[in-house]
C-alpha cells in the first residue's frame, strides 16, 4: 500500500515536470516500444518457419527503420538533457517529441496493418493519455498528423499504391492465425496496461487533490475551523433544514474583546495563538452536531442546530465562561486571558434570510460590547 502510494506520487508529480521533461518521458516509453519491436522481429526471423509468416525483406527493412528511429530517439533525448537545463519550459520541444512519438507508432502500425488493433488502441489511448499530462496544442497537433498519416497510409493501401501491412504474410493456417494473433496482444499488452495503469492512478491521485483543495478551500488556515463561506453555506443550509423540520436553531456571533490591545500588547504572533485557542475552547464546548466558524478578524460564528434559546444560551454561557478562564501563553512566555462579547439569537418555525439573522446577531453582539463586554445579549426576532 505504501509501495503503490509513494509510486502514485511518483507518476503524479510528473503533471508538474517541465515541458522538456515532459516530452523525455515520451521518449523513455517510445524506446522500449522500439525494442519490443526489435526483439519480435529477431525472434520472428530466427523462426524454421518465416517465410510462411512474414515478409522477411521487408521484415528486415522494418529492423534498419527501427535502428534509425532507436538513433533519432537518442538523438532527440541528448538534445532534450542539454535544453532541460537551458529553457525547460520550451513547448517546442515536446511538440518535436510528441511528432516523433506518434509518427514512428504510425509507421510501425502500418508494417503489421494500419487496420488493426493495435492501432486503434495507441490512436484513442495515447491522446488521452497525453491530454492529462502535456501541452493540449502539441498533442491535438500530434493526433491530428496521425490521424492523417494512418488514413492515407489505409486509403494508399486499399488502392494498391502499397501494400497492406507489408511485413505480414496473410495468415493461412492455425499456426500463423495463431502467431499473429499473440504477436498483436504482445504489442497492445505493455501499451494497455501503461495507460490502464496510469490513467487509474492519476484520477485516483486527481481525487485526493481535489478534496484536498476542497477541504483548503472551506478551512479558516490559522484555526482550522470553517472559514467565512463555509460557515455562512453552513447556516444556509442548516436554516433551511430547521425550517423544513419545524426545529429550532440558535446561532451567536461573538467577537474577541479588546484584541487590538492583544496584538499592541503582545505582537501578532501571540495574538494569532490567541485567536487559534479560543478557536480550540469554543470547539471543546460545543457538540459535535454544532458548527463553529470564522466569520471575519476576531468574530466567530457558532451555530447551534435543534437548540432553543434556553439551551443555546447554556452553550454559549459555558463557552464564554471557558474562554475567559483560559490561560494563553504569550511570546514572552506570560500568561494572559482573553473574554469575548456575544450576540444570540434562535428561531423556531419564522422564516428569515440568513443573513438577516446574522445582522440581528451582530445587533445584540454590538449591545453586549456596550453592556460592557465578556457578555452575552440574546435578540429576539
Ligand atoms: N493577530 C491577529 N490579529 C487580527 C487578525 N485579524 C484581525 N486582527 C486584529 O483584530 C483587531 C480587531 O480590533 P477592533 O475591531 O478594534 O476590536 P477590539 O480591539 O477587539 O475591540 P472590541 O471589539 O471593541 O472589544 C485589529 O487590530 C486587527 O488587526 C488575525 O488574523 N491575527
Amino acid at each position: 500500500m505504501h509501495h503503490l502510494k509513494s509510486w502514485r506520487r511518483y507518476v503524479s508529480a510528473a503533471l508538474e515536470w517541465s515541458s522538456v521533461d515532459k516530452g523525455l518521458i515520451l521518449l523513455a516509453v517510445i524506446i522500449p516500444i522500439f525494442i519490443q519491436y526489435f526483439l519480435w522481429s529477431l525472434y520472428v526471423l530466427n523462426r524454421a518457419d518465416r517465410e510462411t509468416l512474414i515478409n522477411v525483406n521487408m521484415a528486415l527493412s522494418f529492423v534498419k527503420i527501427e535502428v534509425s528511429l532507436v538513433i533519432i530517439s537518442l538523438v532527440i533525448i541528448a538534445t532534450g538533457l542539454y535544453l532541460r537545463k537551458k529553457i525547460p519550459n520550451l513547448i517546442f520541444f515536446q511538440h518535436i517529441a510528441l511528432q516523433f512519438f506518434s509518427l514512428s507508432l504510425v509507421l510501425m502500425s502500418y508494417s503489421i496493418g494500419t487496420a488493426s488493433f493495435c492501432a486503434g488502441l495507441v490512436l484513442l489511448g495515447a491522446p488521452v493519455f497525453g491530454f492529462i499530462l502535456l501541452d493540449r496544442k502539441a498533442v491535438w497537433w500530434a493526433t491530428g498528423n496521425a490521424l492523417v498519416a494512418l488514413i492515407a497510409l489505409s486509403y494508399a493501401t486499399a488502392y494498391d499504391w502499397l501494400p497492406y501491412a507489408p511485413v505480414m504474410i496473410p495468415p493461412s493456417n492455425h499456426t500463423s492465425t495463431l502467431f499473429w494473433m499473440n504477436s498483436f496482444f504482445f504489442f497492445a499488452a505493455p501499451f494497455f496496461i501503461l495507460i490502464i495503469i496510469m490513467a487509474d492512478q492519476l484520477l485516483v491521485w486527481w481525487r485526493e487533490r481535489e478534496e484536498r483543495i476542497r477541504v483548503i478551500s472551506r478551512t479558516d488556515a490559522l484555526t482550522g475551523i470553517h472559514n467565512r463561506m463555509s460557515i455562512l453555506d453552513f447556516l444556509n443550509h442548516e436554516m433551511v433544514r430547521a425550517a423544513r423540520l419545524n426545529e429550532p436553531l440558535t446561532i451567536a456571533l461573538l467577537d474577541l474583546d479588546h484584541f487590538k490591545k492583544v496584538n499592541d500588547n503582545w505582537g501578532h504572533p501571540t495574538g494569532d495563538r490567541v485567536l487559534k485557542d479560543a478557536a480550540k475552547v469554543f470547539r471543546q464546548n460545543i457538540r459535535n452536531c454544532d458548527v463553529l466558524g470564522r466569520y471575519g478578524g476576531e468574530e466567530f460564528i457558532i451555530i447551534l442546530p435543534g437548540a432553543d434559546s434556553e439551551e443555546g444560551r447554556k452553550v454559549i454561557e459555558r463557552c464564554r465562561t471557558k474562554l475567559a478562564e483560559t490561560d494563553i501563553l504569550t511570546d514572552s512566555e506570560s500568561l494572559i486571558q482573553v473574554t469575548a462579547s456575544f450576540g444570540m439569537v434562535s428561531i423556531h418555525g419564522q422564516w428569515v434570510e440568513s443573513h438577516q439573522l446574522i445582522q440581528i446577531a451582530d445587533r445584540a453582539l454590538y449591545q453586549a460590547k456596550h453592556n460592557g463586554r465578556n457578555r452575552i445579549e440574546v435578540a429576539s426576532l
